[in-house]
């Protein structure tokens, strides 16, 4: 399942010539999918006590498929979705089913009993930005909330009646904002978990139909 296409999207450099150039990442010699850090392991865990056997369940910017892998673990029926053609491909690798999309928006309605999320969240100001696809897995833009704010827009849509959504949000988001920004898109929330780190809080919030 899931598309693994390298088309299209930050990374595909060729000039005018039709020259292929290496990607950013492959010039910086980074990786250029997100390995499993803290904050995947915080909400892994957290979501892992949450399921049952069974339950459906989505990890959203699912990146090597760490989450959702250790939610298939627990006997989630549990499948990906990320931007990156790399990550789709590495967590297909992994044995994760992926399919390649913005946030929930190739779901169904009322599809998921728990949606996971480890968003990218690193406040990145504009000067700083650059372009390859550890930038869609790293950086928040300038508040940190590009994509959570989304996130929080368009989850409600996709979970199943009872559902609820697990996002990882660091310190440096600001979570009492992200906790405001649900409350008014219709979703309560509460903090499951917490763990103090050099530069940061991790949280794992709670999202769910008021
Ligand atoms: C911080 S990484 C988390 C990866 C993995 N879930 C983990 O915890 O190790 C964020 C992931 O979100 C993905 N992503 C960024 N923008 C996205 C979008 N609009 N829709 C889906 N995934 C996205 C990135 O490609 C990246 O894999």
């Amino acid at each position: 399942m899931g598309e693994e296409s390298d088309a299209g999207g930050p990374g595909d450099s060729g000039d005018e010539n039709g020259t292929e150039r290496p990607s950013l990442a492959d010039q910086r010699d980074v990786e250029s999918v997100y390995q499993p850090a803290e904050d995947s392991d915080l909400l892994a865990r957290t979501a892992r006590e949450r399921v049952d056997a069974g339950d459906t369940v989505l990890d959203v910017g699912t990146g090597s498929g760490y989450v959702a892998a250790m939610l298939a673990e627990a006997g989630a029926r549990a499948v990906g979705v990320d931007v990156s053609p790399l990550a789709c491909r590495e967590a297909a690798g992994n044995g994760v089913p992926v399919v390649r999309g913005d946030l929930v928006e190739p779901f169904r309605t009322d599809t998921f009993d728990l949606v996971a999320f480890n968003p990218p969240y690193l406040p990145t100001p504009p000067e700083q930005e650059w372009d390859d696809w550890m930038e869609h897995a790293l950086s928040g833009g300038d508040d940190g909330r590009r994509l959570v704010d989304p996130f929080l827009e368009t989850v409600e849509r996709v979970l199943a009646p009872g559902g609820e959504a697990l996002m990882l949000v660091s310190s440096l988001t600001d979570p009492e904002a992200v906790r405001a920004y649900a409350s008014e898109h219709g979703l309560a929330s509460e903090q499951l978990a917490s763990e103090k780190h050099p530069y940061e809080a991790l949280v794992v919030l709670r999202f769910y139909r008021k």
